[in-house]
């Protein structure tokens, strides 16, 4: 009989696969001839918890637009879950709350009605609503504080209302990936509490957050890497920088008609 011989050897030290959820590499962009980015490289991996910080005018909004496929690129390649963007088709797995849009727009819809919209990019129009269907826009209406608004029209809710009603939209598709521009910009104090709290939940089941701010408030304990942008360049990628004077009140207004300043102070 011949007897297995186990191997002595150190088996080989496990290194954790760190997932690259969103990443741009050398990523420029353009309008009307005028580079708005001048080559970002970013890589938010999965589980990451990121907040994209700059001034008015830096260029966050058309990063994240860029990432998602609402602005090309004219030079760098974006890639979502390790496949280059143009030949991405996983749109279910990725969730994009634009800069002050309103969930009203004119439609005389209910808010049940706009964050079931949100489920379409996982039914094809060949199936019926599920019962899991169903459940994920009733735990996306719960998530957001908002299940006891359900059959509201969503014209009838105030602008933190409707941002929180978008926000269920895309979290109605059980992302992996949060996009968010700016989801608490003009909201009031109680609103961004209450945000941070759903923040909070999702961090807690494992979704991945790119946050674009340009004042973390109550949402800075939740973000573990600050990513700066200044004039469409990279100057800080690291933990949050401290805001600084009255620039960290959550009160405090967004337009610095005196521009971008030192690292340090990136509010200003
Ligand atoms: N579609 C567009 N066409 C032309 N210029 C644009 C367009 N979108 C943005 N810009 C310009 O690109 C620059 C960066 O804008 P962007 O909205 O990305 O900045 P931001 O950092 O998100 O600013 P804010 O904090 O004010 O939202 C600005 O000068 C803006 O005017």
């Amino acid at each position: 009989m011949q007897l297995r011989r186990e191997s002595t050897a150190t088996p080989a030290k496990r290194v954790p696969m760190v997932e690259s959820v969103v990443r741009v590499s050398g990523g420029v962009v353009a309008f009307g001839g005028r580079p708005i980015l001048h080559g970002v490289d970013l890589d938010v991996r999965r589980g990451e918890v990121m907040a994209l910080l700059g001034a008015n005018g830096s260029g966050k909004s058309t990063l994240v637009r860029a990432l998602v496929g609402l602005v090309p690129l004219s030079a760098g390649q974006v890639e979502l879950f390790g496949t280059p963007l143009p030949r991405f088709r996983d749109w279910h797995r990725v969730g994009y709350v634009p800069q002050r849009a309103s969930a009203a727009a004119g439609v005389p819809a209910t808010v049940r009605e706009v964050v079931a919209s949100g489920r379409l990019s996982r039914l094809p129009w060949w199936r019926p609503a599920s019962r899991h269907d169903r459940e994920a826009v009733e735990r996306a209406l719960e998530t957001v504080g908002l299940a006891h608004r359900a059959r509201d029209s969503v014209a009838k809710l105030s602008g933190g209302q409707q941002q929180r009603v978008l926000i269920a939209r895309a979290l109605a598709g059980e992302p992996e990936v949060l996009l968010l521009d700016e989801p608490t910009a003009g909201v009031d104090l109680p609103s961004q509490q209450a945000f941070a709290d759903t923040l909070r939940t999702l961090i807690g089941v494992g979704t991945t957050i790119l946050l674009v701010s340009h004042e973390l408030g109550p949402l800075e304990p939740l973000i573990e890497r600050a990513v700066v942008l200044r004039d469409g360049r990279v100057v800080h990628d690291g933990p949050p920088p401290s805001p600084v004077g009255h620039h960290a009140h959550p009160e405090h207004t967004h337009v610095h008609p005196h521009g971008a300043r030192s690292e340090a102070g990136w509010f200003l």
